[in-house]
């Protein structure tokens, strides 16, 4: 598959660099970005083209699929772009930042009568979720109650504003929990305690989200991107007869001056390496089988519904309800 990069800014490059080594059956042939020179330094070792802009790399002749990875705002227009010209299109979190585009996302897809559109939800890559979605499908605790969530990152820079803990962050596991519980959210609301202090002086960190599902099961989420010791994502639910949790990434237990220790993890590109590998691989290979696969549209959508729901719950300090209309039966 002959592909097409949007974006060449910090995951662009590693999906360039991951579709060109490590992904068979793929090859970047163009890239694009507002920025030529970080296009250019992109482009260079994967031995792509620089094409001037978004538009021209979706309409290139030698573009049979395109991955979007420009910044959140940016995606709709790409994505419906990518539609319009029939091609299929793999777009980083979140799908859109206002629900509202997710739904001209749904219906560009419907009218064109075919799946075109994934969306980089990793986390359903990654083989600790995918062993804890084994347990919960096989009633290993009987019906989940409860998830408790924790997305730590170690610092975020000055542009990350306090919409974003939801828009950007917890969109994860968002998705994550949709999947794994099988069920839509159907209300939100977002606590804070006092900021850290080792934050911008603009951003509202940590916050926290409470949301609860169709059939009442209640999730809690603990955001906090500036927890300055490094990149910890924690997941455990409880359901009727046990628990399960994520594992944290195996590491050596060193014991040494008087200490027992384990290293925490940095980074999510360490964190979801492998992640994101397979996820890539498997849209490749769905691309060449035909048959879509992975995180829809409709999930893209549905997350984003929720994220903008916790926005308002954020601002207002009240239960904001989840309003998702029914799901077309073109994504059942
Ligand atoms: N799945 C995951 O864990 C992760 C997903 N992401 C997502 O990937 C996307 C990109 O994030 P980063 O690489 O961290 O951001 P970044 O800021 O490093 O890169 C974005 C790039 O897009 C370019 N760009 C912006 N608007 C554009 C447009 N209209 N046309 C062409 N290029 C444009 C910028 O010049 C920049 O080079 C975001 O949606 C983000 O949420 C980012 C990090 C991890
Ligand atoms: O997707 C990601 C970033 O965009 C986001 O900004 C981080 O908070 C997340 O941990 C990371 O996985």
């Amino acid at each position: 598959m002959k592909i097409g990069l949007i974006g060449t800014g910090w995951i662009g490059e590693e999906h360039v660099r991951r579709l060109s080594g490590r992904v068979s059956g793929a090859e970047v042939v163009a890239v694009s970005d507002i920025d030529p020179e970080r296009a250019a330094a992109v482009a260079a070792p994967a031995g792509a083209r620089v094409v001037a802009t978004a538009e021209e790399l979706i309409a290139d002749p030698e573009v049979q699929a395109v991955v979007v990875t420009s910044w959140g705002p940016a995606h709709a227009g790409q994505v419906l772009a990518c539609i319009e010209a029939g091609k299929p299109v793999f777009c980083e979190k979140p799908l859109t930042t206002e629900a509202a585009d997710g739904l001209r996302i749904l219906e560009a897809e419907q009218a064109r009568g075919k799946r075109l559109v994934q969306v980089g939800f990793m986390r359903r890559y990654d083989a600790g979720y995918r062993a804890i979605k084994a347990v919960l499908d096989e009633g290993g605790i009987g019906a989940p109650l409860i998830a408790h969530c924790a997305h730590r990152n170690p610092t975020q820079p000055e542009s990350y504003h306090s919409d974003k803990p939801m828009v950007d962050t917890a969109v994860h596991e968002i998705d994550v929990l949709r999947w794994l519980l099988g069920e839509e959210f159907a209300s939100v609301q977002v606590v804070v305690p006092r900021s850290t202090s080792k934050r911008f002086p603009h951003l509202v960190d940590p916050q926290i989200l409470l949301l609860e599902t169709e059939s009442g099961a209640r999730v809690d989420v603990e955001v906090f991107v500036n927890c300055q010791y490094g990149y910890d994502i924690q997941c455990e639910i409880v359901g009727e007869t046990g628990t399960v949790r994520l594992p944290d990434p195996a590491a050596p237990l060193v014991r040494s001056a008087a200490r027992a220790s384990t290293a925490v993890v940095q980074d999510f590109p360490s964190r979801f390496a492998d992640a994101f590998d397979v996820e890539l691989q498997e849209w490749v290979d769905s691309l060449r089988s035909g048959e879509p696969a992975g995180p829809s549209a409709w999930d893209g959508y549905a997350a984003t519904v929720v994220t903008n729901a916790a926005v308002e719950a954020r601002r207002t300090g009240a239960v904001v309800p989840v309003d998702l209309p029914e799901k077309p039966a073109f994504y059942k």
